[in-house]
């Protein structure tokens, strides 16, 4: 089944607001996304949902071929970006590399 929603830790809200976070990094679990597809999203603390995506592509990726160029697509440094992925997923190799468009805001309850 086409997964619908997604979560994303409160620290990235306003990054991806503002399009300046484009992709996210996700592990075997999450590789099920579907190009094309819309998502709602909300906060992995809180579960407020804040937005909805267009999820516009899938790809695998190894932790080893990451590059400035997607560290620039998560507005961080390549440094900032490898510690934050070994913080989530520590050890990890095989990524997946999903590439979103912001559809929609959702409204403050
Ligand atoms: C909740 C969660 O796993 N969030 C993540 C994980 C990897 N990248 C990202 O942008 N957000």
């Amino acid at each position: 089944m086409t997964p619908t929603t997604m979560t994303f830790f409160e620290r990235f809200e306003a990054d991806i607001l503002a399009g300046k976070k484009t992709i996210t990094l996700r592990d075997e679990a999450e590789k099920y996304y579907v190009p094309g597809s819309v998502v709602t999203v909300s906060t992995f603390e809180e579960g407020r949902e804040f937005c909805r995506l267009e999820i516009l592509s899938v790809e695998p990726i190894l932790f080893d071929a990451l590059t400035d160029y997607h560290a620039e697509q998560e507005n961080m440094t390549l440094d900032e970006l490898k510690e934050v992925i070994q913080a989530i997923y520590p050890g990890i190799q095989q990524l997946y590399l999903i590439s979103y468009q912001l559809k929609g805001l959702l409204k403050v309850n």
